[in-house]
């Protein structure tokens, strides 16, 4: 049985698996006359195959823990962008791309509030693990013809409920 641990969430950390959308410490440059800061191109939308990016809203349930994980699933058309619309933390499982992952391969991250994450085409990852119930996340992947979700069943992988008040 395996319990993963629980990561804080960086973009060199989280770079083999897609990327970090938050805006501390990132460039950004004045538009509107001054009146806004464009964090540009924090991520990338990838739609192969004829898809095109769509956005949906996911209004989640908070996972309860432990919290047993019994798969895993990738797109191998598409990117997958989970941007949290209350600022609330989240957790995300993932697995580079390629083979099925081992357990052992698995990383989990704790998304504190005000990060949201960009999966690559193709990269592992555990559906959306929400903190707190209700909780609506802006997602953007591809939609369109073609099979874009691939299961991989996990045997004994748990998660333990992050600190309070993350
Ligand atoms: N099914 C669906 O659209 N969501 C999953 O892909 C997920 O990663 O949560
Ligand atoms: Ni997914």
């Amino acid at each position: 049985m395996i319990r993963l641990n629980i990561e804080p969430l960086t973009r060199a950390a989280f770079a083999p698996f897609g990327e970090v959308i938050d805006t501390e410490q990132r460039e950004h440059f004045l538009i509107n006359n001054g009146n806004c800061r464009r964090y540009h191109r924090l991520a990338s939308v990838e739609t192969a195959a004829g898809g095109h990016a769509v956005i949906s809203v996911f209004r989640a349930r908070a996972a309860t823990f432990p919290l047993a994980l019994s798969l895993v699933e990738r797109h191998p058309l598409g990117s997958q962008a989970f941007i949290p619309l209350n600022k609330q933390a989240f957790l995300v499982v993932v697995a580079p791309p390629g083979q099925p992952p081992a357990p052992e391969q698995l990383r989990c991250f704790l998304a504190r509030g005000g990060q949201g994450v960009n999966y690559y085409a193709g990269t592992w990852h555990h559906p959306l693990l929400a903190l707190t119930s209700d909780d609506d996340f802006l997602v953007v992947d591809r939609d369109g013809e073609g099979p874009n979700c691939e299961e991989h069943p996990l045997p004994q992988v748990w998660l333990e409920k992050p600190p309070h008040g993350v």
